[in-house]
């Protein structure tokens, strides 16, 4: 049996000296994550190839955020708070945890890791609530990427804390120009452009030919990206997190971001699975729990599969 063929949790050091932890299944496919903000930095496929977009700008380094990959924005998304952009679990350094708390049977499957996050003396100061984030990182045995979070309220005081929330994943494509995104279409959804405006998108499938930042509402639990270009459709299932946000900074804006480089866009387009318009809360001893799904599929993957409607109804984790 060589190398590839074991499937195995591997922890190293990663860019500066950070640790991360690199999964492997048998066929080949792989992901690794950096302690430093829970953050997934690389998916392959069994091929090798990789999936996720980070840019080669990216700061590997406190209290930069990692630009690419699957950033936690926790306990607030984007600037809908006081906190700073997207929340501090992305730039906090996680622990790994061996004793976890049981998740259920579906959850087991595959290689994994559990992460942990609890707030430091410093992070009560700006947002005064004791939680647990737990994280598990599983590469199903076909490859599939599964991120479940559970959020728990450890407040000692008897108070109940609210947050936003979402998985900020950025998929490397070919060309941004030939992708489209299905499942999304006839949704209302919150304009970050226009100062969150609430429209309704029409039409057909999503399609980009400049800057998009939308919050699309009550989603479905299944939302396509199809890569023309490199005939592979990626798939998201989501479980417990209503809404997602559509991002590609475009041209103008690319510029403007320090650690992305100025043609980069053409090849990342972010999906993420959030709960935003609806914040969470939590009473003590409450825990809230969802779930990322991702596989990548060749596209001779049926268009057209994904009728919202349909997909509303059924059930698909
Ligand atoms: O540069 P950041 O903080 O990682 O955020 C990137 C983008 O993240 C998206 O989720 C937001 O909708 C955008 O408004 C934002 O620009």
């Amino acid at each position: 049996m060589s190398a590839t063929e074991i499937k195995s949790v591997e922890i190293t050091t990663g860019i500066n000296g950070l640790e991360k932890v690199i999964l492997r299944e048998i066929h080949g496919s792989s992901v690794e994550v950096y302690l430093y903000g829970a953050h997934v930095t690389s998916w392959k496929n069994e091929q090798g190839e990789e999936l996720l977009f980070v840019s080669s700008k990216a700061i590997f380094k406190s209290p930069k955020p990692i630009r690419g990959g699957i950033p936690i924005c926790f306990p607030q998304f984007s600037n809908l708070g006081s906190l700073e952009q997207h929340g501090f679990a992305r730039n906090r350094l996680w622990t790994i945890e061996t004793d976890t708390p049981p998740f259920p049977p579906n959850v087991t499957n595959g290689v994994f890791v559990d992460l942990l996050l609890k707030p430091t003396e410093e992070d009560l100061k700006i947002w005064p609530h004791s939680f647990e984030y737990r994280l598990r990182v599983t590469l199903g045995p076909g490859g599939d990427l599964m991120l479940t979070s559970r959020i728990r309220n450890t407040n000692a005081d008897g108070k109940p804390f609210t947050f936003t929330f979402a998985y900020h994943t950025y998929f490397s494509v070919s060309d941004i120009s030939e992708v489209r995104v299905e499942g999304l279409e006839t949704l209302d959804y919150l304009d970050n452009l226009q100062n969150r405006e609430r429209y309704t998108e029409q039409g057909d499938a999503i399609t980009f030919e400049s800057e998009v930042d939308k919050i699309y509402l009550s989603t479905p639990t299944k939302i396509a990206i199809l890569d023309h270009e490199k005939k592979r459709t990626f798939v998201v299932r989501k479980d417990g997190l209503p809404d997602a946000v559509v991002w590609n900074p475009w041209d103008k804006k690319a510029k403007s971001i320090a650690d992305f480089g100025d043609e980069e866009y053409k090849h990342m387009l972010c999906v993420e699975a959030a709960a935003v318009e609806k914040p969470i809360t939590l009473k003590p001893g409450e825990e809230w729990k969802v779930r990322q799904e991702l596989s990548a599929v060749p596209s001779s993957y049926c268009s057209g599969q994904l009728d919202p409607n349909k997909v509303l109804q059924s059930s698909l984790l």
